[in-house]
């Protein structure tokens, strides 16, 4: 006769309290939930409940033993473990905390002696079985079925100070962190870990060995909801390739392919605002957690990463989050701009940068300029994101920015005049994100009319548009007196109508400015430019279109002129 499964946890952690430090006992012990202890033909089996995988492989990692006697001595007989990952609607948050946090875990774990999940090993040094299971059965591929994490990983552990306080060193030691599961038989391994080989060509390392994360011998495995905060539709297929984003996008499906084993460590993507970054970047994660290249993703926003750090700092528990970061076996930073002037931050972002970085972990890094361009960041943090490849994403092209909204109308069932999509591409040609909410307020507005996007509401719509983010309504008067002072040339010149070069090229700027920024025709443009023909006006913004694809000087002297100019989205 077995006790209840609470009354077993009750006893279990009784036990536990004498052998382990309290805090620890507090944050990582009192939110299981005790589900079922069960006496089957081979063995007992006490059932807990784990807010998320993170928390499983923590405890198997650190506290297998301790947990093992303490369980048995609770339930009188030999007695193993099993984990389970709670579904995220029964996640609790510990003291009515909300669980909301941006860093995301999923560990995956393979089944390499090919035994069934329910097999157990013995615990070392207890020869107790142990046993981390799940609600899944294992996939048909031999790999045992794999636990995504949830997004409150590190909320639970940065925001539980001491988990790891004087227990012993951080699981974040590389020289305490369990290896990696062998991927092939074969080690090609580079003798030095300095030694970097080609672009592309994959790096064995003799020190990655790949074996079970938690340390133990164990053919355990945990199992939780799939992420919940990388977006499932940023994936490499709904990504539209275009010459403005090839490299970054070809680099990051290698990355995604073999994280870690690529010369593109790290690999930074940058690019201006709302053109596809994090699409990217999240579809490196979707893609390698899909395709199980690695074992755990972790994605982050630098901000999020920071807000963690400076709570870690405050509740002594630096060593939980600088573990929570090493044990990423990819580890993706969004918007790296942000750590600028964050002194410490980036200090122990440095240091969990190493750490992934030796030991072959892939690191993705996301910011909105050119490293050099990045403002308040450490030299030696700097060069370190220099290290592997650093790919920008540009503007793309009027056939992308068509393809992009094509796809984008298809993916949510719009039913679009193909003119009104180019319309719309011609008209916005800086920001996807904003190409997308004018689609998609074309669509909710033909939604409510009942009728398909016709050119007639669609110009409706971006006319609103830009009157909607107007704070002060930008006239082509003012913007056409911006562009000659910027170009040191009088307005006169620009309603000339000399042919000199950077007359005309100044006036086609103006011209283009003009349309983006205003509400106004072609026709009436081509009026306010000493009375030219509306035709001359669409060639004037298809040269600086074209010129704003290839010309990166160009493109910041647009960016320039606009900000000078004030108006929609400035
Ligand atoms: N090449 C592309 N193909 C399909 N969709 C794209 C592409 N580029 C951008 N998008 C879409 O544009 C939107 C904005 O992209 P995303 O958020 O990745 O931009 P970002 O560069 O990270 O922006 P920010 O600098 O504001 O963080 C997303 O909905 C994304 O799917």
């Amino acid at each position: 006769m077995v006790p209840s499964a609470t009354d077993a946890w009750t006893a279990t952690l009784k036990h536990l309290r004498e052998e382990i430090p309290s805090q620890t006992v507090e944050n990582w012990l009192v939110p299981i939930d005790p589900v079922s202890l069960k006496d089957e033909d081979d063995g007992v089996y006490l059932i807990l409940e784990v807010p998320t995988a993170f928390n499983a492989q923590y405890l198997q990692s650190r506290f297998n033993n301790n947990l093992q006697q303490a369980v048995s001595k609770a339930v009188g007989q030999k007695t193993a473990i099993e984990f389970r990952v709670a579904e995220p609607s029964s996640q609790k948050t510990k003291n009515g905390r909300a669980s909301s946090d941006g860093a995301q875990q999923r560990s995956s774990r393979r089944d390499r002696s090919g035994t069934s999940p329910r097999s157990e090993t013995s615990g070392a040094g207890t020869g107790m079985p142990t046993r981390t299971s799940a609600s899944e059965s294992p996939s048909s591929s031999g790999r045992v079925s794999e636990s995504p994490g949830d997004s409150r990983d590190l909320a639970r552990a940065a925001a539980h100070p001491g988990a790891l306080a004087g227990d012993g060193s951080p699981t974040g030691d590389p020289r305490t962190r369990p290896s990696r599961t062998q991927r092939g038989s074969g080690s090609r391994g580079r003798s030095a870990e300095n030694r970097r080989p080609p672009a592309h060509k994959k790096v064995n390392r003799p020190d990655r060995q790949r074996s079970s994360r938690s340390g133990s011998s164990s053919s355990s495995r945990t199992v939780s909801t799939p992420p919940s905060h990388l977006k499932a539709s940023y994936t490499f297929d709904e990504f539209i390739e275009g010459d403005g984003n090839r490299l970054a996008r070809s680099a990051a499906v290698a990355v995604a392919e073999s994280p870690g084993e690529t010369n593109y460590n790290p690999l930074l993507i940058y690019g201006g605002v709302g053109l596809g970054k994090t699409h990217l970047a999240q579809a490196i994660a979707n893609h390698a957690l899909k395709k199980q290249t690695t074992e755990s993703v972790l994605y982050v926003s630098s901000d999020r990463f920071t807000s963690q750090f400076v709570r870690a700092v405050k509740n002594n528990s630096i060593a939980d989050f600088s573990a929570y970061y090493r044990q990423a076996e990819l580890l993706i930073v969004d918007d790296v701009q942000f750590f600028g002037g964050k002194e410490k931050t980036q200090e122990e972002f440095f240091h969990i940068f190493n750490d992934l970085h030796q030991h072959g972990r892939q690191i993705v890094l996301c910011a909105d300029r050119p490293p050099s361009e990045i403002d308040g960041i450490e030299e030696r943090l700097l060069s370190r994101f220099q290290w592997g490849l650093s790919a920008d994403i540009q503007r793309p092209d009027l056939e992308t920015r068509i393809a992009i909204l094509q796809r984008k109308a298809s993916r949510r069932n719009i039913d679009v005049d193909p003119q009104v999509v180019e319309l719309l591409a011609h008209r916005i040609d800086s920001n996807i994100r904003k190409l997308e909410g004018a689609l998609n307020r074309l669509a909710a507005i033909a939604q409510l009319d009942n009728e398909t996007l016709s050119m007639q509401t669609a110009r409706q719509l971006l006319h609103d548009q830009i009157d909607d983010t107007s704070s002060s309504r930008v006239e082509c008067g003012s913007i056409i007196e911006t562009v000659a002072d910027y170009y040191r040339l009088s307005v006169d010149d620009l309603l000339s109508r000399s042919r000199k070069r950077e007359i005309a090229a100044a006036r086609q700027t103006a011209m283009y400015l003009c349309r983006e920024l205003t509400s106004e025709s072609y026709a009436s443009i081509g009026s306010r430019f000493g009375g030219r023909d509306h035709s001359t006006v669409i060639h004037a913004n298809k040269k600086v279109s074209d010129r704003l694809d290839v010309e990166s000087n160009f493109r910041q002297e647009i960016d320039e002129l606009k900000r000078s100019i004030g108006g929609p989205g400035m």
